[in-house]
């Protein structure tokens, strides 16, 4: 969709990895999409590289520029002389990071100076569509900074979503060969003889004894899926012998740790597994893809503010919902999050998966209609372009 003119344009993504893999997650999807959908020449400055390599294993950490999937990464390092290098034309400080004041200041002395996006957190909440595309004059330079902001309804920048996505997930998901290709390279061989395949990907929980416990002793057999990580540690503290590559049987129930996979494979085990647990950001945007039923632990904020956000994303997502249903995927949401005791709420939700899954294909329709992240983001830069000098 995007004219000669976008094409002509360079792009730049600035990614600071606060802590986890989200910040980098969200930048490198956006910076592959408008390198392969868009043909953008883009460069992705990222502040840590090792961070990188788990959700991208090709990019190599020790290298300060490197070319893959059509993007330049560059090692963003404190020590970089800004005044040596040209800014783009795009230039997007993602996710609350922010661009050193000299390289702002070499944004402001280009002749055309850039057009400066502020690509937001996501949230539900209501006042993001008032604060989506605002201009934000800067105090110290003659410059705007335009806020970007994700979202779930049409008055704001959309989710991240490649164009091809939704086709490749649900073939995946009506293809059991191509499942038990994918189950055989994780060493899984026996994934497909389970009743539920489980994706557990979360921050630390207090409640996860009891919860695997309730899995060992239902009727239906589930595989769970930990990814290496802190909630991983906590479940081979819980049973001797779990380890990467070693699974851990009882009763019902066998769990097994699972490599930290690239970004496309996750995806897969998304579309592959019954339900997914899945955290922060990217992940929680990547099940509603899958459309597969999922419960989020939102990313913890201080005085709780991520629970009103939680809220604000269940009231949107289930709002034409029948009471029972929302309700019950409300109760497990919240006690995952505050760790309350789990196992009447599991019940409730786990009785209504395919309740679930058919509101998620609805609610999945529903986000597609918004566009997404990287179109609209091309959208703005084209309309912002058309009329250069008057960024208002
Ligand atoms: C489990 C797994 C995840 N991933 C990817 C999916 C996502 O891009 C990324 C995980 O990011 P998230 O789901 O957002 O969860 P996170 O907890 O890692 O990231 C968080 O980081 C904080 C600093 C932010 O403030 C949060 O908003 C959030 O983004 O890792 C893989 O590529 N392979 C894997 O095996």
């Amino acid at each position: 969709m995007s004219s000669d003119n976008t094409h002509k344009l360079r792009w730049e993504v600035f990614c600071s990895v606060v802590d986890n893999f989200g910040d980098i997650g969200i930048c490198w999807r956006l910076c592959r999409q408008l390198a392969a959908e868009f043909q953008v020449p883009v460069r992705l400055w990222v502040d840590d590289l090792l961070s990188f390599q788990r959700i991208c294993p090709d990019v190599e950490p020790a290298l300060s520029e490197q070319h893959l999937a059509g993007v330049v990464i560059c090692h963003w390092q404190p020590d970089l002389d800004w005044r040596t290098i040209t800014p783009a034309q795009v230039v997007i400080e993602a996710l609350a990071c922010t661009i050193p004041f000299a390289y702002q200041q070499q944004m402001a002395a280009q002749t055309v100076p850039p057009l400066w996006l502020n690509l937001e957190y996501l949230s539900a909440e209501a006042w993001v569509e008032d604060c989506h595309t605002l201009a934000s004059p800067q105090p110290q330079l003659p410059l705007n900074k335009y806020f970007f902001f994700p979202g779930f309804t049409a008055k704001t920048g959309g989710l991240l979503r490649e164009q091809q996505l939704i086709t490749q997930l649900d073939q995946f998901a009506s293809d059991r060969v191509a499942q038990q290709r994918f189950w055989q390279q994780l060493q899984l061989d026996d994934a497909l003889d389970f009743s539920r395949r489980i994706s557990l990907f979360a921050y630390s929980q207090q409640q996860l004894a009891g919860l695997l416990q309730l899995w060992q002793q239902q009727t239906e057999s589930t595989l769970c899926l930990i990814p290496e990580g802190t909630l991983a540690e906590q479940a081979m503290a819980l049973c001797p012998g779990l380890a990467l590559g070693k699974p851990w049987q009882q009763g019902q129930l066998k769990l097994c740790i699972l490599p930290f996979l690239p970004q496309p494979d996750y995806d897969l085990l998304l579309a592959a597994c019954d339900i997914n647990f899945v955290r922060g950001e990217d992940s929680i945007i990547r099940a509603q893809w899958a459309a597969k039923p999922f419960i989020w632990q939102i990313y913890r904020q201080a005085e709780q503010a991520h629970l009103d956000k939680l809220a604000a994303f269940y009231q949107r997502y289930s709002q034409h919902w029948p009471p029972q249903l929302a309700t019950a995927v409300w109760q497990f949401w919240l006690g995952w999050n505050t760790e309350q005791e789990l196992s009447t709420a599991w019940l409730g939700f786990v009785q209504q998966l395919n309740e679930i899954e058919q509101k998620n294909r609805e609610w999945r329709a529903q986000l597609i209609g918004n566009g997404d992240l990287a179109t609209n983001l091309v959208r703005f830069v084209e309309k912002k372009i058309i009329m250069p000098r008057n960024f208002s």
